[in-house]
């Protein structure tokens, strides 16, 4: 008789969870995006989540969503969770690979999600989905071949002590 647990987490639940953990690293108030990049085979290949370039401080670019001066916003600046994950990869090639994220990508990620060849997009928020960002992106995905489906919560709530 197997003595297994029962109660582990599925595929979904681990990489969109570790998604959202890698987005928890994000400095922006409004918006902590994370994405986890997956091989065909569930194995981890790379995370990423919203913040400023390498040299680019969060004490002196600016996070306000809002200014007559586009330079005093944070749009100008920030780089989208997708691209760090796409952009932190080390190791070749990401042909086939899946992308769990915890919005659905801009036009600009989508664009970067096709070129690097990855096959499967799983996103969980989908709040800006009436803008044309969006849209564009779900045409880009659906002419390209890119698989995308939304996350089904299960609602579980994962504990961890650090
Ligand atoms: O594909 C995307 C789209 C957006 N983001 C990041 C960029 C910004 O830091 C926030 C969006 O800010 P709002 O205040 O909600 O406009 O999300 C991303 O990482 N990936
Ligand atoms: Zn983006």
């Amino acid at each position: 008789m197997s003595d297994k647990r029962e109660d582990y987490i599925s595929w979904d639940e681990y990489f969109m969870a570790v998604a959202k953990l890698a987005g928890m690293r994000s400095k922006d108030p409004n918006s902590q995006v994370g994405c986890c990049i997956v091989s065909a085979d569930n194995k981890i290949l790379s995370m990423g989540y919203n913040g400023f370039p390498r040299g680019c401080s969060d004490d002196s670019f600016p996070w306000a969503r809002e200014n007559p001066d586009p330079l005093k916003t944070k749009y100008v600046y920030v780089t989208h969770s997708e691209l760090n994950a796409i952009l932190n990869y080390r190791g070749g090639s990401l042909e086939g690979s899946k992308l769990y994220v915890s919005l659905f990508p801009c036009n600009e990620c989508a664009k970067a999600i096709i070129q690097a060849g990855i096959r499967t997009v799983i996103y969980d928020d989908d709040k800006y989905d009436k803008t044309p960002s969006v849209m564009a992106s779900k045409m880009m995905f659906q002419a390209a071949g890119v698989e995308f489906r939304h996350y089904k919560r299960s609602n579980r709530k994962l504990v961890i002590t650090v």
